[in-house]
């Protein structure tokens, strides 16, 4: 990408499949330095040695700091003298946020101003932030601390307008990332279980991390202060997805075992009333920020004539994915097609 000529990318959550994936997107290109913030050493060296194997010749340009988003110091000195920041740390896993909510309070919301401040202080140029579609009518303490998270992404976003471009990206599910019901399907059918099925007719987005990256890398190119993006994205049925793995890796029944605590029968991508405002942008739409200042009469005595688009964009209601569909998406997912040319497949995903 031109726009990284030179440039130092600071990715947080650096070491998870994201990070790993704009490695492999932008470590040939003339960017100077891609500085990974992660808190976990042993990621961090298992990155290292596989750059180092894979491609010494540019594992230089790589530089490495161990941190939290949680602690503001460290944060402030790893963007100091970068250019760009893909923001990308989180606690995703819905149970776990269900249980330490103020835990993803911390990370998610508390940790992204920590990120977005120390961008505007130290005159960083872009930030790029990673959301959910779990923050749009959020039912579950992951989505709703990303709900949050954008309300601060926003408002900071008003705060750099001039200096630092700010913006924010959502995501459907990322097919195959860690702990993730793909991967989970293909272990039970290599040791001959049947699929676990919550509910059959249960919808979500599909995309794949080259995907997840190229909506990142299009923000970053189009960006104005607080926009949101979304890409448009297919969706399958839980049950279609079942059978899709099924058919590639091979049939050991199914068995339905509900739906678990805090999960939707589907998600949204774009509320309704962000649906309104959204501009198509071709493989994405963009939802510019409410420019709307803190004039107390706008909020709560002029009003707006229309405040709702009759449908929110769902994956019950984007492009439905038949099984073949599904299956030909599933053949993108690099973790796919490694398990299937016999190569790694144990693991629980990307
Ligand atoms: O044993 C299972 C597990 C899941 N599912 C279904 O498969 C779909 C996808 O489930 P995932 O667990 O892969 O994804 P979620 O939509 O629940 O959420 C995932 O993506 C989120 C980000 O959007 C978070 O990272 C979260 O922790 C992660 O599990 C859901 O409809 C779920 O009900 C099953 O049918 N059987």
């Amino acid at each position: 990408m031109r726009a990284l000529k030179g440039k130092t990318l600071l990715i947080t959550g650096g070491t998870g499949s994201f990070g790993s994936t704009v490695l492999r997107h932008f470590l040939r290109s003339e960017i100077a330095e891609i500085r990974i913030f992660s808190r976990d050493e042993k990621k961090q060296d298992d990155m290292r040695h596989r750059l180092q194997e894979r491609c010494p010749e540019l594992a230089g340009k790589v530089r490495f700091r161990i941190g939290d988003v949680r602690d503001a110091r460290a944060v402030r000195d790893a963007a100091r003298g970068a250019d760009c920041i893909f923001h990308a740390a989180a606690l995703k896993q819905v149970p776990s946020c269900e249980f330490f909510p103020m835990e993803a309070v911390k990370t998610n919301v508390i940790g992204t101003d920590n990120v977005l401040k120390a961008a505007i202080d130290e005159g960083v140029e872009k930030v790029v932030c990673l959301s959910t579609d779990k923050a749009a009518y959020p039912i579950n303490a992951m989505g709703t601390s990303k709900a949050m998270m954008e309300k601060v992404v926003f408002a900071n976003a008003r705060e750099g307008a001039g200096r630092t471009t700010i913006c924010c990206t959502r995501y459907g599910n990322v097919m195959c990332s860690r702990g993730s019901v793909i991967p989970l399907f293909m272990g039970q059918i290599r040791r001959g279980e049947p699929l676990t099925l919550t509910d059959p007719a249960m919808t979500r987005f599909l995309m794949n991390l080259d995907e997840a990256v190229d909506l990142v890398q299009f923000a970053f190119e189009h960006a104005d202060p607080g926009d949101l993006f979304v890409q448009k994205s297919p969706a399958a049925t839980v049950g279609d997805l079942a059978e899709a793995v099924q058919r590639l890796f091979g049939r050991t029944g199914v068995r339905v075992i509900g739906t678990r605590h805090g999960e939707k029968l589907f998600e949204t991508l774009m509320t309704r009333e962000e649906r309104l405002r959204a501009e198509d942008m071709g493989d994405y739409f963009r939802v510019r920020a409410d420019s709307r200042d803190l004039n107390y009469d706008k909020f709560f005595v002029d009003g707006e004539v229309q405040t709702q688009a009759d449908e929110a964009y769902t994956s019950h209601n984007t492009r439905r994915l038949d099984v073949e569909g599904t299956m030909s998406k599933l053949l993108t997912a690099d973790y796919v097609k490694r398990a299937l040319e016999g190569g790694e497949s144990g693991g629980e995903g990307e």
